[in-house]
């Protein structure tokens, strides 16, 4: 078994993705968000690539969620914010969600065997589920307005550490290796690190440093998403 990292979605290459189990890892915040959401009682995540998208599937059953810019999208009901579904109660329904990277990056994985969204939240669960297929894996890094971020980065380096204390005999890519030595460096100070990342700066400006203490916290679900055609459910792994 092999595992590889894709640093941003705009390297995702069709033999990386086509039969494979694939990891769409996007801390800050839609991989963070989706977790919470499922985490805390949605019934199913609707990722869509649009506003208007969106729009079109509003209804008492669902919730609206998204940023551009990092600011909520005009009468959506709430931001691409975990922390904002969080402090909300709605156990059962739906959240629409379309952000600027990681709601892209899902779609680029369309191809895949099993496509899971991974964070530091579940970082531990979704490496252990990704495991489980027995088959190659692919951690999709979103990335930020096609650059590299590093909090992706250090999130796959995590799950790439405990793959290969789970499976000694994984053969990793070179850049899984150099994202495992930098997580193995970095892991005692998550938290410091986000805020000095581009994304972790762009949210310290419009006032998110709540979502970045908490998308810095590693494990505190044993919870992967799912996407199961056009929805991401949640599976609990034991
Ligand atoms: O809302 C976010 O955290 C980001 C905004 S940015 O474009 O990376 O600044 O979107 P996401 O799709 O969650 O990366």
């Amino acid at each position: 078994m092999r595992l590889d990292i894709v640093p941003i979605v705009e390297e995702t290459h069709r033999e990386l993705v086509e039969g494979r189990i694939v990891v769409v890892i996007d801390v800050l915040r839609a991989s963070s968000t989706i977790v919470t959401a499922l985490a805390s009682g949605f019934a199913s995540v609707i990722p869509v690539d649009s506003a208007e998208r969106a729009w079109q599937l509003r209804s008492p059953a669902t919730v609206l969620a998204g940023e551009r810019f990092c600011e909520k999208i005009p009468h959506f009901d709430c931001n691409n914010s975990p922390t904002e579904l969080l402090a909300r109660s709605d156990r059962g329904k739906q959240l629409v969600l379309t952000t600027t990277n990681g709601t892209r990056a899902i779609e680029q994985a369309r191809l895949a065997h099993a496509v899971l969204i991974g964070c530091f939240l579940n970082a531990s669960a979704t490496i252990r589920h990704a495991l489980s297929y027995q088959r190659d894996i692919t951690l999709l890094c979103a990335g930020t307005r096609a650059q590299f971020a590093l909090e992706d980065g250090l999130a796959a380096g995590c799950m790439t550490d405990r793959a290969k204390q789970l499976l000694p005999q994984l053969s990793v890519c070179d850049f899984a290796e150099a994202m495992s030595a930098s997580y193995l460096y970095e892991r005692e100070r998550l938290r410091e690190r986000l805020e000095q990342t581009t994304t972790g700066r762009r949210l310290l400006q419009h006032g998110f440093t709540a979502d970045l203490d908490y998308c810095s916290q590693l494990d505190r679900v044993d919870l992967v998403p799912l996407v199961k055609e056009t929805s991401i459910l949640p599976h609990l792994v034991s």
